[in-house]
């Protein structure tokens, strides 16, 4: 077996001669200088190539895990160039895993007379590579990419124009805004459209930050070569589905206003070279994309809350599920499923009314779980991707076949709609039932022209054709066929007795494609036909002697004739019914996308069902109304792994009562763990999902921002501290107080002394200024002061038990400040060896006596001041001149001292003298 392995991944011997070698090194030198993010694949029909380390090293760890296959064109020349060669298939893993993994261009050139540059792609232009990328595969990606502008407006403020292209659903959506110097805006627009690739006029001057945001949220930036312009209108025009009776002119488009973003989109036309695609022709849509539908989120709170799986995560795999809230939600049984839910998670909604439908289909279809299983296993499982199929159509690519396979969801539709009708519920009535039923009307023409046209019966047999009934010239040569197929099978049994082999029908007439019809024996009875003159032998195989007489072939020469024309009258049929079929585009992709709704609630109802603990429905309250209750919120992808025994927790958020909790604890105490469950359920809840919880009621939030730990968002040029300026500034920006913010570790990144300033202020003006919903998890133990001072700050901890030998981490919210650092009994329980422990602890304690003695300092300086004072106070004696205001004025300025100092000495005094006034 494992010499097979080895075998297999070997590297095909590549077809040139020294002097091919010596002219592909002077063709490879004239290429010149290529980015590093391009990929160079050269195809020379036995096999492909990749040359230069760089390419050579990538492909050759993608593709044979190791660099080991890289050789030299002509190692013992002066010019030499590495290669690495690769069967197709390997060809086709290697671009697959370059362009939906990597994020990295292609470029695949062929030798006609000359080598050229055949093919391109990157990762928001697929269409070249479709082929490869999704043949036999289904298509789970979406495959958007946006191009964008932005020009100074008034000295400081920045305008940004932004146009996406979904080419998978055909739709162009344009934005404009008036953006900060931090660009919050059009990172809450790259997260929500999750684009793969962005085209940008330039990478300096005031595209220098975007191209960091850009590069920060993992999209590839493309500057286009500026080639001659297209005419945006004229592009319009030929692209857009006008609606019926409108007028077919894009030049009253009120999307097209917004210049920055038309400019934009017109480059990204030309880029994806759309118009020369006929899938495209009178498909796309145009709409404005308004960012206020959805919950706005930063691309920290994405990360945190571990929203997408990472990238290359198949949903095959066992790691997809619990990686990623899509892997948990996403139990979709139709590629157009898969891929709506990867804009869903994205896409938190902040429409009571949508979430509203969603969560009543979803309650409704748990209380019905036949009819969920019903739905998942026997009718959606068996639905193709139709809006791959429509594709297909516009392209004048599809078969008989493909058009069958749209027939069949045409036929099946009625009876997923018969079972919901059967829920008897009248959202599922209204959101699903109704559209259905408007599609399902308009595409009857359609399904009557397959049942007129297809030949049902023969494709019980594997085959699609054109029933013969269907064209007279078709019956014609159906009938030539019959007859001939008679005649031959008459000189079959003549065959038969004048062989006068053993039993009967000794003698087959078979048919293949090189040779024909033709009669075949086993092989046993060779002699017998080399002896009979009427007969010729054509060939022997395996399974017998196959050979033919003369009338046979004859006759089956004019079979082969018939058949195909026969074939050609049938394309021409099939040409002209895909034709019809283009029109049904529209009401197909209709039916595709609820299709995909369905899906998706479906999935939701299946993941709330399947979880270790079933998820409940939220309860929503308006947004605004001020309240956050979740009991026992579970963190849905950590419940799933199977060595954790998961402890649920509780928060209660109430508007002017408490907004933020402040969460201390031991390291790996669960902070992180349990801020994050409480967003991750906020944001399923504003998905249409159910939730981790035992009881939720959420108010609906406008925005979920985040700030985790820094490590992650290192960014070259970037220090970690000005990361966190960015994030944190970003956050106070945006978030109002109807906003969830969590933020972990702020602070962490830089010296303790900023650290924790920037994480007191950034707490404090949440609290103060902003009142939004805040978890706060540090190891700032001074920022717990602050419930001190503010009502509505609460304090909490991680609880853990410790005694002298054992440390136990509890997981369970707790309310106050934790008493005690256990830093040094968690690096115990992470086993770091012993004697460094013990280093830390004697460390700690020595530090402890130093802060002892640095306390002790204070205490007596401010003692000595108050003396001093107080020696004053006496010696002035009778000097009228101090009068009872002074007096009172110099006790507060004392008391204030006191407290800031936070020395325990004199706390307890003035505990104490409060006490006694
Ligand atoms: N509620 C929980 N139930 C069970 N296990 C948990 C829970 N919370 C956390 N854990 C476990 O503890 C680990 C550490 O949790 P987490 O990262 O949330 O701690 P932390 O307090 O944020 O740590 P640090 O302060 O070091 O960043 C998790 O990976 C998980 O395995």
């Amino acid at each position: 077996m494992q010499a097979k392995a080895t075998e297999s991944r070997r590297e095909p011997t590549l077809p040139m001669d020294t002097n091919a070698r010596r002219n592909f090194i002077k063709y490879h030198a004239k290429l010149g200088e290529k980015p590093s993010t391009t990929v160079r694949f050269f195809d020379h029909s036995d096999c492909y190539t990749v040359h230069g380390s760089d390419d050579c090293e990538l492909v050759s760890k993608i593709v044979y895990k190791s660099t080991a296959f890289i050789g030299a064109l002509l190692p013992d020349e002066k010019e030499t160039l590495q290669f690495v060669s690769l069967s197709k298939a390997n060809f086709e893993l290697a671009v697959r895993e370059l362009l939906l993994v990597k994020n990295l261009r292609v470029e695949v050139y062929i030798k006609r007379n000359e080598w050229q540059l055949e093919y391109r792609g990157s990762p928001g232009n697929l269409l070249q590579f479709e082929d490869i990328l999704f043949a036999n595969k289904e298509v789970l990606v979406g495959n958007n990419m946006i191009s964008l502008q932005v020009k100074l407006e008034g000295g400081t403020q920045r305008r940004v124009g932004v146009a996406s292209v979904e080419q998978n659903d055909c739709q162009f959506q344009l934005l404009e805004f008036l953006d900060d110097d931090f660009f919050t805006e059009l990172e809450a627009t790259v997260v929500l459209l999750g684009p793969k690739e962005c085209l940008l006029p330039s990478v300096e001057g005031e595209y220098v930050p975007v191209k960091a945001l850009l590069e920060r949220n993992g999209v590839m930036i493309t500057v286009p070569k500026n080639s001659s312009a297209n005419d945006l209108l004229q592009d319009l025009n030929r692209l857009l589905r006008f609606a019926k009776g409108q007028q077919e002119d894009a030049t009253g488009l009120k999307e097209l206003q917004m210049q920055l973003a038309s400019e934009s989109l017109k480059v990204a036309i030309k880029y994806l070279d759309l118009v020369n695609d006929a899938g495209n022709l009178g498909h796309y849509e145009i709409k404005q994309l308004d960012l206020k539908r959805f919950v706005h989120l930063d691309s920290a709170a994405v990360g945190a809350l571990n929203i997408m799986p990472k990238p290359g995560t198949h949903p095959s795999m066992p790691s997809y599920r619990w990686q990623s809230i899509l892997g948990v939600l996403d139990q979709c049984r139709t590629p157009q499923g898969h891929r709506l839910m990867g804009k869903w998670v994205k896409q938190p909604l902040r429409s009571q009314e949508i979430l509203n439908d969603r969560h009543n289909i979803v309650e409704c279809l748990l209380e019905s779980s036949d009819t969920l299983e019903t739905l998942s296993l026997d009718y959606l499982k068996r639905i193709p991707d139709i809006l791959m199929l429509t594709k297909k159509l516009m392209r004048r690519k599809a078969t008989l076949q493909d058009l069958f396979r749209i027939y069949q969801v045409i036929l099946r539709t009625p009876k997923i709609v018969q079972v919901l009708l059967g829920l008897e519920n009248s959202t599922v009535e209204s959101v699903i039932c109704s559209p259905f039923k408007g599609f399902l009307e308009d595409l009857t023409g359609l399904k009557q022209m397959v049942e007129q046209v297809v030949d049902f019966e023969a494709i019980e047999r594997g085959e699609y054709l054109v029933k013969s009934s269907f064209d007279s010239r078709l019956m014609e040569l159906q009938q030539t066929m019959n007859e001939l197929y008679e005649k031959m099978q008459r000189l079959q049994s003549k065959c038969n007795d004048e062989l006068d082999l053993d039993g009967k029908q000794q003698v087959k007439l078979e048919n293949v494609a090189k040779l024909g019809y033709h009669f075949r024996i086993t092989l046993k009875d060779d002699s017998v036909l080399r002896k009979n003159k009427n007969y010729r032998i054509v060939d022997v195989i395996k399974g017998g002697v196959r050979f033919t007489s003369d009338k046979l072939e004859g006759y089956a020469e004019e079979f082969a004739s018939c058949h195909s024309r026969y074939e050609e009258q049938q394309q021409s049929i099939v040409e002209e019914i895909i034709q019809v079929a283009v029109g049904y585009a529209a009401p197909l992709t209709s039916l595709n996308n609820e299709l995909a709704q369905l899906d998706c609630l479906v999935s939701f109802a299946i993941a709330a069902r399947s979880a270790p603990t079933p998820y409940v429905r939220p309860k929503m309250l308006s947004e605004g109304a001020g309240q956050l209750l979740l009991n026992d919120v579970r963190h849905p992808c950590l419940e799933l792994q199977e060595h954790v025994s998961f402890i649920a927790n509780s928060v209660d958020f109430k508007k002017d009562k408490c907004n933020m909790f402040i969460i201390t604890g031991p390291n790996m105490g669960g902070k992180s763990t349990y801020i994050r469950s409480v967003g991750t359920a906020v944001l399923m809840a504003h998905v249409g999902a159910f939730v981790p919880c035992s009881m939720a009621t959420i108010s609906m939030v406008d925005s979920i921002l985040g700030r985790v730990g820094a490590s992650d968002n290192i960014i070259k040029g970037l220090s970690t501290f000005m990361v966190e300026m960015i994030e944190t500034s970003g956050i106070i920006r945006t978030a109002t107080d109807k906003s969830l913010v969590i933020i972990d570790e702020l602070g962490r990144g830089t010296s303790t002394y900023e650290g924790c300033g920037i994480a007191w202020s950034i707490a404090e003006h949440l609290a103060k200024e902003t009142k939004c919903f805040t978890l706060f998890a540090t190891h700032f133990h001074e920022i717990t002061k602050l419930a001190e001072t503010l009502q509505t700050v609460k304090n909490c901890h991680m609880a853990a038990v410790a005694d002298a030998d054992n440390f136990t981490l509890l997981y369970q919210v707790r309310p106050g400040v934790m008493e005690k650092s256990f830093g040094i009994q968690v690096a115990r329980l992470a086993n770091f060896p012993e004697d460094v422990v013990q280093n830390a602890e004697q460390v700690y304690n020595e530090f402890e006596d130093e802060h002892a003695d640095k306390q002790n300092k204070e205490d007596k300086a401010l003692l000595e001041k108050i003396q001093v004072a107080i020696q004053q106070l006496s010696t002035a004696g009778n000097n009228t001149e101090i009068n009872v205001e002074d007096l009172t004025q110099l006790v507060t300025q004392f008391t204030q001292d006191i407290k800031q100092l936070d020395s325990d000495y004199f706390k307890s005094v003035l505990a104490s003298s409060e006490a006694k006034a």
